[in-house]
This record gives structure tokens, sequence and C-alpha cells, in this order.
């Protein structure tokens, strides 16, 4: 057993995926660490939202094994399927709210599925609770997704994510959309949780300067797999010509030259727009 097996909260072996002809993965192996933020990058359709939903449950992959917390999550009863998935929460592309429901119902929604029997006024105390946590201002409760700008929609998705006390939080493409700050803001939010709540986070992103700032470990997809992990140091020590260009093309020396400038959080959100290629 090799080093990176031990106390993995993800383990992905082997994994086949397809879509009548078309593979997307083929024996794709991944570990994620207890505690870590991974970011998951790779080309546009090179299946990362794949592989996340393969690993909620909402892909049937054709082959391989995917184990979370140490349980397989195929061949699971349905109690115990929920059991599981009680243990995480997933923050969709797009928040995935449904629109005609509050925000603060949106979060109520999986403790309604989950706790059913909880009296109206906790659940509502604890919707506040999860709305604070996600760095909405208590007016935002009463309102509905259509009401909200952008960032603030992903916050109320990521609100109900946070419903059940997750130990494990899927983000799709978190900063997709958002302005630099808005994007820091959110990067800045998402690694306090990781380190108030001890969460692990598995992070969908195109963002260069989100793995600069916040991600322990990045995950690189190509030709149908994860063809490596590591900081981004040691991708960097990898000759495969996707990841040179992605780590050091015009963006990726942007995202990198800033975190030199600004230890910590490595996004510059003054930049001017046009050194973003805005
Ligand atoms: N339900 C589906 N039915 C058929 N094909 C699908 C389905 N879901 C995904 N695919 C295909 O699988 C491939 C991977 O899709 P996926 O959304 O995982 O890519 P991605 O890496 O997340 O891309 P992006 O960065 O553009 O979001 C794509 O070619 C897509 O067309």
């Amino acid at each position: 057993m090799d080093m990176s097996e031990k106390g993995a909260i993800i383990r992905i072996r082997g994994l086949k995926n397809s879509f009548g002809d078309q593979i997307v993965h083929d024996g794709l192996d991944l570990d994620v660490r207890r505690g870590e933020i991974l970011g998951v990058v790779g080309g546009s359709g090179t299946g990362k939202s794949v592989l996340m939903r393969s690993i909620v449950g909402l892909q049937q992959p054709v082959a391989g094994t995917i184990e979370v917390f140490g349980e397989p999550i195929a061949g699971r009863s349905e109690e115990e399927a929920q059991d599981m998935r009680r243990r995480w929460g997933v923050l969709f592309q797009g928040g995935a709210l449904f629109s005609t429901l509050t925000v603060a119902e949106n979060v109520q929604v999986p403790l309604r599925e989950f706790y059913g029997d909880l009296d109206d006024r906790l659940l509502d105390e604890i919707a506040a609770y999860k709305v604070a946590m996600s760095g909405l201002p208590a007016e935002a409760g009463p309102k509905y997704p259509s009401e909200l700008s952008g960032g603030m929609r992903k916050r109320a998705g990521l609100a109900r994510a946070l419903a059940l006390d997750p130990e494990l939080l899927f983000l799709d493409e978190p900063t997709a959309g958002l302005d630099p700050i808005g994007a820091a803001n959110f990067d800045e939010l998402t690694e306090s949780l990781k380190k108030t709540l001890g969460l692990t986070v598995f992070l969908i992103t195109h963002d260069l300067d989100t793995l600069y700032a916040i991600c322990d470990r990045v995950a690189v997809l190509a030709d149908k797999r994860v063809i490596a992990v590591g900081t981004i140091p040691e991708l960097l020590a990898l000759d495969h010509p996707w990841i040179q260009e992605y780590f050091n093309g015009p963006r990726g020396r942007v995202a990198a030259d800033a975190t030199k400038r600004h230890s910590g959080n490595g996004r510059d959100a003054d930049r001017p727009m046009t050194e973003l290629g805005a």
C-alpha cells in the first residue's frame, strides 16, 4: 500500500465511465486525503463533473471501485446510501437552487429530507445559521434566488451544501462567473470552512488563482484518467504538455506571480482587468 492511501476519505480505482461509444474515464485512480482541499483541473470535457457525479452516486460507472469514508458506494441499500449522502454536501455548477423556494427554504430542503421531524422554528434557526456561515447577510434568507447576485447564489448553494454539517464538500466551479474580488472572497470562505470545520474539499475549478491560493494538492485530468496529483511545485516538475501549458502559460504565470507578491491568498483582486485577460 502506498502512503497516499493512508487516511484517504475518497479512494477511486480503475474507474471507467462512458456514454454510448464515448469513453470519458478509463482506468482512473485517485485518492483524496482527509482534511485537504484537492483542486481538480483538466481541459473542457475531460470529465471533471462526471467524476464528481460518480463519487456522489449520480453517475453509474461502467467499471472500477469508489470508496468514500472507507466504504464502497456501489451495492448499498437505500438506507446505507442515505447515511452516506448525509455526510457530504454538494455545490453544483450554478448553485442548482430551487427557484420557487427562498434561500432559507432551499437550505431546509436537506434538513427536511433527513430529519423530517424537526419543528419549524428549529429549521428556521439552523437555516439562518448556515446562511450566516456562508457569508450572506440575514436579509438574504427570505429572498428568492432570482433576487440574488451570482456570488450570493453561490453562497446560498454553499449554505444548502453545509446544511447537514458535512465532513466532505464537493464544489463544482464555485468561482466561475465571479469578479476577482468575489472569487477571492469565496476562496477565503472555502479555506476558513476547511480550517474551522475540518472539512475535506473536492474542488473542480478552472481558476488558477484558486489553485494557488487555497488548494493543498491538485489532480490533473487528461487522457481519460488522473495523470498527476500533487502540489503545484510537484506538478510543475513534470513535463506533460498540458500541465506545462496550463501552469506556465500566460495566465498561470500571472497567478504564480500574484502568489509571490501576496503571500497567503494568491489572487490579486486589485490587478487591472487587462492583465487578467478579461
Ligand atoms: N449525461 C450525459 N450524457 C451524455 N454525455 C455526457 C453526459 N454528461 C457528460 N457527458 C459527456 O462527458 C464528457 C465529460 O463531461 P464533463 O461535464 O464531466 O466535463 P468537464 O471536465 O466537467 O467539462 P467543463 O470543464 O467544460 O465543465 C463530455 O464530453 C460530455 O459531453
